[in-house]
């Protein structure tokens, strides 16, 4: 694996040709790792976990878990679910003395509904900066009630979180759901993963029942990452013509950004399940006949800033709702996505969950895209480079989810230099 470019200030980036054959092995998915990994701890740490993500986030967490700390300091960095499943982690070791926190982001990334809910089950967690927001102390306890109630309307990793540790309580858990639940697939995701190891899971929204048992599996095989894959769709819609073949994607799949494969067909990219993966074609006879989009996000959070590139870069005009969490990710991805927007002229307008596209784009020569510290703003936007050079700030910061894909582009003919 060579990760190239991570540690520049700032790299070029354009495609000579737009033409782009290419077979490209996406890292694992970085939802199925980190779930994977929680429950190897809690379980079976002899649990052979295949084509575990390769993302700075995963590996931490693997760290973290690998030392089996007991006391002391745990950072996690910018790696939010990671933050969120070892919180209830540790909550829920009995005789751990553990101060969790993260970069500075991470501090201002809320946590109070899952810290509520912990509390309520016989957690002792103490808040060391503000209430509702990492940093913590926790003291690890065995948690003995098996009800509790959650606002899922802040993020689905609290309700992860929750379900993960409930394998391990004596008498399971039963999670109540109040408020509007976001980020609904990911859920469902740590369900399936529950349900592949063994475990018994019974969801019918707002319950969640999850009954304890042992793992029956001795190996496991993470599927690629459809996030990940939502980088390659872009690149085959903005080019001349595309052939790309990824390599282990699953249809249907239980990460839920693989809905991504409906919003690209619409704008004129095809996936064809082959089994040993998915080949994605640009059909250029595809037309829009659409006077604007409206999408809602509010399930697929982590592939907005992808679509948003995708519409605005076709000139589609698009109103794309359901953008609640973005504000709360690694960066305010509403304001982010406005601002590098605006820099090929494209009309937006935003509230607190939505964007409007109204046209406008003119694609810019030479221009820099800032990346707020956010992989996906790096990687939503570095497909531009198909239309003419453009240069993307703090390029390391891919590594968060998908550490190789600078390499990745190289291979599909980009040309990418360190300026
Ligand atoms: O559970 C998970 O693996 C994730 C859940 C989502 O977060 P929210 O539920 O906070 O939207 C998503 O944005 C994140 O990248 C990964
Ligand atoms: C929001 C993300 O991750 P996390 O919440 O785990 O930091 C992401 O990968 O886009």
């Amino acid at each position: 694996m060579s990760y190239e470019f991570l540690q520049y200030d700032s790299i070029s980036i354009f495609h000579p040709t737009g033409v782009i054959r290419a077979k490209i092995e996406l890292p694992g998915s970085k939802s199925e790792s980190n779930r994977l990994l929680i429950l190897k701890a809690l379980h079976n740490r002899e649990l052979d976990i295949m084509g575990l993500s390769e993302s700075d986030d995963t590996v931490l967490l693997q760290k973290i878990l690998d030392n089996d700390l007991k006391e002391g300091v745990v950072d996690c960095q910018l790696a939010g679910t990671s933050y969120r499943f070892l919180l209830a982690y540790f909550a829920s070791m009995p005789g751990c003395d553990v101060l969790l926190t993260g970069a500075p982001r991470m501090l201002e990334r809320p946590i109070g509904p899952l810290v509520a809910a912990l509390r309520n089950l016989g957690a002792d967690i103490t808040y060391l900066g503000k209430d509702g927001y990492p940093p913590v102390r926790i003291q690890g306890k065995d948690l003995t009630e098996h009800y509790v109630e959650i606002d899922g309307s802040t993020s689905s990793q609290f309700i992860s979180a929750l379900m993960l540790i409930g394998t391990k309580m004596k008498s399971g858990l039963h999670i109540r759901i109040t408020g509007r639940q976001v980020s609904v697939p990911y859920i469902y995701l740590t369900a399936s993963t529950l349900q592949r190891l063994g475990f018994h899971v019974s969801i019918q929204l707002p319950d969640i029942t999850i009954l304890p048992a042992s793992i029956k599996m001795s190996k496991v095989r993470v599927e690629p990452d459809w996030s990940a894959a939502s980088y390659w769709y872009l690149v085959a819609l903005l080019s001349k013509e595309a052939e790309i073949f990824l390599p282990g994607l699953r249809i249907p799949s239980m990460q839920g950004d693989s809905a991504l494969r409906g919003y690209f067909d619409m704008l004129g990219v095809e996936t064809v399940y082959l089994g040993s993966g998915i080949r994605l074609f640009r059909n250029s006879m595809r037309e829009i006949n659409s006077e604007a989009l409206f999408l809602n996000f509010i399930d697929t959070p982590d592939i907005a800033q992808t679509i948003a590139v995708a519409l605005a870069a076709s000139g589609i005009k698009g109103y794309l709702t359901g953008l609640n969490t973005l504000r709360i990710k690694e960066t305010n991805r509403i304001e982010a996505l406005v601002n590098e927007l605006s820099k090929f002229s494209v009309q937006c307008e935003f509230g607190n969950d939505c964007i409007r596209l109204s046209g406008g784009f003119t694609f810019a020569e030479n221009t820099l895209i800032n990346t707020y510290g956010d992989h996906r703003m790096a990687m939503a936007f570095a497909p531009l480079g198909i239309f003419g050079k453009i240069f993307i700030e703090h390029p390391g910061v891919v590594s968060k989810s998908y550490p190789n894909f600078w390499s990745d582009l190289i291979h599909a003919g980009f040309l990418i230099q360190e300026t």
